[in-house]
């Protein structure tokens, strides 16, 4: 049984539904599907999501909704007129949409958090419907049925473990299945939405749960390539990667998917396939297990990430003092940020944050504490600053990788901030100014994939 998932931009209108619906009864192992919300049709449209944060906006602020609600019902309403279907059938989501504001929500980012989810909830609706409409039996399973618990962070929450235990009894036969992605439900009840993107964790989660034995994750492109085709022009698309290459890849900027995805398919060790819904028959990329994995080269690809902040922090002797970290620490923890990474010198440290959770005041404040407990020599907040990834299970055991890495960055006259590679050996992180960043995928992917180095075991 495989557990599909299709991303905003193949379900953007009746046209692309048409396609997923195709690709869905081609093949009868496609028992279950996961959508997202309408995506963007053509550069400059505007995702579903976004269109419902703007409508939970301005619910907040008591401000006139009229507009906004016409325009997210008419995406829907579209879709409809497409397959020919009835007032009747889009009632149903007139009037969810209508209730949103009229609900009472603990507060308001159970509010914003209610509002996207719908984005989701009503596509899968919809989907059901049409699919029923065109005589292929379907039903629309909510995740309150399958039992999608998830944490208490509204915006943001993570999965809890009895989900699967709840998923595993969940009774399906010839039908297909379509459940929306993006949202669970927490214990006591409240819609809380993944991070943006997150569709691909509902997908992972649900192959997980059933068993399934292929997680297809259908999007706008061929393949994952070995970079941002947004960056580096018409680069190398991968066949085949190891779950740890897509989730380190997948953290630091391959946007195709959620790299918290990728923990419930290791879990459930359960391949996943990147396929793009617009040309089916290509084989995509497939993600698969470390074990007997035969990397085809040394580097599998480079990513970039502009989401990421530095504080740096200077103070001689650092290394001899006891408890300057857990100091640190604590004031991070006062303001209830977490960080990502803490590459150390003798005498100085950098931590680098997720900058998303942060405000100016924030930073602010915090840093201010920082200098009361620490007194460093020198203190600074690097705003600009983006983090460069290479990865690949052939960097493991091979001299020289970290040279080949660099050359190509001086000759292009990029400074390098940070250098740090992690534990497994199968990738090298760089903090390099933001705008820097996108020449030094280019010049890396260069290096590595125009000019082949020959590197040596160790
Ligand atoms: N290395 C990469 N390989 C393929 N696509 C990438 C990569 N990095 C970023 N992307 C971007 O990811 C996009 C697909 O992800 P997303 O927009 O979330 O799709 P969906 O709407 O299907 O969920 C592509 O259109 C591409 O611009
Ligand atoms: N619709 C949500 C969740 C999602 O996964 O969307 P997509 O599959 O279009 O990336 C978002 O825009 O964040």
């Amino acid at each position: 049984m495989k557990v599909v998932k299709f991303g905003g931009s193949s379900l953007a209108d009746g046209a692309q539904f048409e396609k997923v619906i195709g690709i869905m009864t081609a093949d009868p192992q496609r028992q279950v599907m996961i959508t997202s919300a309408p995506g963007k049709r053509h550069d400059g449209d505007i995702k579903v999501t976004d269109l419902l944060i703007k409508y939970a906006e301005l619910t907040i602020k008591h401000a006139d909704t009229g507009e906004i609600f016409d325009q997210i019902f008419a995406r829907y309403q579209a879709i409809g007129d497409y397959f020919n279907l009835g007032e009747d059938a889009l009632a149903p989501i007139w009037m969810a949409l209508s209730q949103l504001p009229t609900t009472t929500y603990p507060d308001d980012e159970y509010l914003m958090a209610a509002f996207k989810a719908h984005g989701e909830r009503l596509n899968a609706r919809l989907m059901a419907t049409v699919m029923t409409h065109l005589g292929i039996k379907a039903r629309f399973v909510d995740p309150s049925e399958a039992g999608i618990v998830v944490s208490d962070d509204p915006n943001n929450a993570t999965v809890l473990p009895e989900t699967y235990d709840r998923l595993a009894q969940l009774q399906y036969t010839d039908e297909l299945l379509v459940f929306p992605g993006f949202f669970g439900f927490t214990e006591t009840g409240q819609i809380a939405t993944f991070s943006r993107g997150g569709s691909d964790i509902t997908g992972a989660i649900v192959a997980r749960g059933l068993n399934a034995d292929l997680y297809e994750n259908f999007t706008d492109v061929d393949a994952i390539y070995a970079a941002n085709p947004k960056i580096v022009d018409q680069p190398m698309a991968i066949e085949r990667m190891t779950y740890r290459e897509m989730r380190e890849l997948s953290y630091a900027g391959f946007s195709v998917f959620h790299d918290e995805a990728i923990i419930p398919a290791i879990q459930g060790q359960i391949p996943i396939n990147v396929k793009n819904t617009n040309r089916p028959e290509l084989p995509g990329t497939l993600i698969v297990p470390e074990t007997n994995f035969r990397p085809a080269q040394t580097i599998t690809g480079v990513a970039s990430s502009n989401r990421f902040a530095a504080l740096y922090i200077h103070r001689y002797l650092l290394n001899k003092e006891v408890g300057f970290t857990l100091k640190l620490l604590q004031v991070f923890k006062k303001y209830n940020v977490s960080y990502e990474h803490m590459p150390s010198g003798i005498d100085d440290l950098t931590v680098i944050f997720d900058k998303t959770q942060f405000d100016d005041e924030t930073v602010h404040a915090m840093c201010h504490d920082v200098q009361e407990a620490l007194h460093p020599d020198t203190i600074e907040w690097i705003d600009d600053y983006a983090i460069i990834m290479v990865v690949g299970e052939g960097m493991r055991n091979k001299i020289g990788v970290i040279e080949h890495i660099v050359e190509p960055l001086v000759a292009h006259d990029i400074g390098v901030h940070m250098i740090n590679q992690g534990a497994s050996r199968i990738s090298i992180m760089l903090g390099t100014r933001r705008a820097d960043a996108d020449e030094a995928v280019k010049s890396i992917y260069d290096a590595f994939f125009n000019h082949q180095p020959t590197l040596q075991k160790n």
